[in-house]
């Protein structure tokens, strides 16, 4: 019985690349984040893991990266649930806005603090702590217990969905998630114990 999670954000996005608060507007990847997500799927194939069901939220950067990794590893058809709770963090006003530019109007430690502090949400949007609490309800009673019961399970999302998840997994605070960067096409696989505890980790790095 193997146990295995995988947790991937999604390729580069279009906003990405054009350093945009992306949170709930829906850009496609770019070219280089159908690499990145391509090539992601190409390092899972040859971890050699076939997978029973994959989750990805509502938006198309993080369903489009699932699509590419299915792809890779040989599993196109796999059963996908898309769940919005599962979305990026809400960025509120922030939203569309460049980041340099929101920096030129806020100030730089204002805008880190709505970016990387864990309680302290942008005007009109959601903080790690709020995505949480969205993100973890949802984790615990649809996909941690696929995983304990022995499934392999992928999951394609964003850099602030996936850590409020990881923060669970890992046993981390607030302060120990923010400080952690989740690259663009890079799985992280997980193999779980019987009680939810880690057994091994490994990223998987460009
Ligand atoms: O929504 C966004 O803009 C990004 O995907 C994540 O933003 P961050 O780097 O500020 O967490």
């Amino acid at each position: 019985m193997s146990r295995i999670l995988v947790l991937v954000r999604h390729g580069q996005s279009e906003w990405n690349l054009l350093n945009l608060f992306t949170g709930w507007k829906d850009p496609d990847l770019t070219a280089q984040g159908v690499k990145e997500a391509t090539a992601a799927g190409a390092r899972l194939k040859a971890l050699g893991y076939k997978y029973d069901i994959a989750y990805t939220s509502v938006l198309t950067r993080a369903q489009h990266t699932l699509r590419l990794i299915l792809d890779q590893v040989g599993q196109p058809g796999l059963e996908t649930i898309k769940d919005q709770a599962l979305n990026e963090r809400d960025y509120g006003e922030l939203t569309g806005l460049n980041k340099d530019d929101a920096r030129a109007k806020w100030g730089e430690e204002q805008v880190h603090i709505w970016r990387r502090s864990f309680d302290v949400p942008p005007p009109g949007g959601e903080s790690l702590k709020n995505t949480a609490e969205r993100t973890l309800p949802y984790f615990n009673a649809q996909i941690l217990p696929r995983v304990l019961k022995g499934e392999n399970v992928l999951v394609a999302a964003h850099g602030n969905s996936l850590r409020s998840i990881i923060m669970d997994l890992e046993k981390l605070t607030g302060e120990e998630i923010v400080a952690r960067e989740l690259n663009t096409g890079e799985p992280i696989v997980y193999e779980l114990n019987e009680d939810g505890s880690i057994k091994s980790k490994k990223v998987l790095a460009a």
